[in-house]
């Protein structure tokens, strides 16, 4: 049932309240029936109806129990055609890089302040006119 390809095109025209399919992580889900149900209420639905929803899905933090109703409503997978839309990134993804640069930044400046101690100190002793080390 699930093996059905949609295009971009196709599941934008579905973005009704009783005709609604969006897209999550690359796969095609019917959510007409469900627009009503949903727990978060219809509009947050309507505004992402016939497009990718996927940063909106993961942005709320569905619980496994949303996962399960999504993919009862699976019609199909997402066939991307040149000049459509990126996938959309989950916020995770960009959060990871930017953490370990931030970690190195200061893995950095404790590096430098140690070098500078070191150097003082040194300077410190010859001019004292003691040898060093
Ligand atoms: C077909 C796709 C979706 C399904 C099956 C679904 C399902 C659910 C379920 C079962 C809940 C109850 C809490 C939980 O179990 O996590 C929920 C809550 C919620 N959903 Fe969705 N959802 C879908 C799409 C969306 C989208 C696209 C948005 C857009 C922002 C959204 C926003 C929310 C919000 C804000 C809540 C929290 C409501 C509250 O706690 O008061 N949902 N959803």
């Amino acid at each position: 049932m699930a093996t059905k390809e949609y295009t971009y095109q196709d599941v934008a025209e579905h973005n009704t309240k009783k005709d609604c399919f969006l897209v999550v992580h690359d796969k095609v889900y019917d959510c007409g029936k469900f627009v009503d149900e949903h727990p978060g209420g219809e509009e947050v639905m309507l505004d992402v109806a016939g497009q990718d929803a996927t940063e909106a899905f993961e942005d709320v933090g569905h619980s496994d129990e949303a996962r399960e109703t999504l993919e009862q409503l699976l019609v199909g997978t997402l066939k991307r055609l040149p000049g459509d839309p990126a996938p959309k990134a989950t916020t995770q993804a960009t959060a990871a890089p930017a953490n370990t640069s931030s970690a190195g930044f200061g893995a950095a400046i404790y590096g430098v302040l140690i070098a500078g101690g070191i150097a003082a100190y040194a300077a410190y002793q010859s001019s004292q006119g003691k040898k060093l080390f």
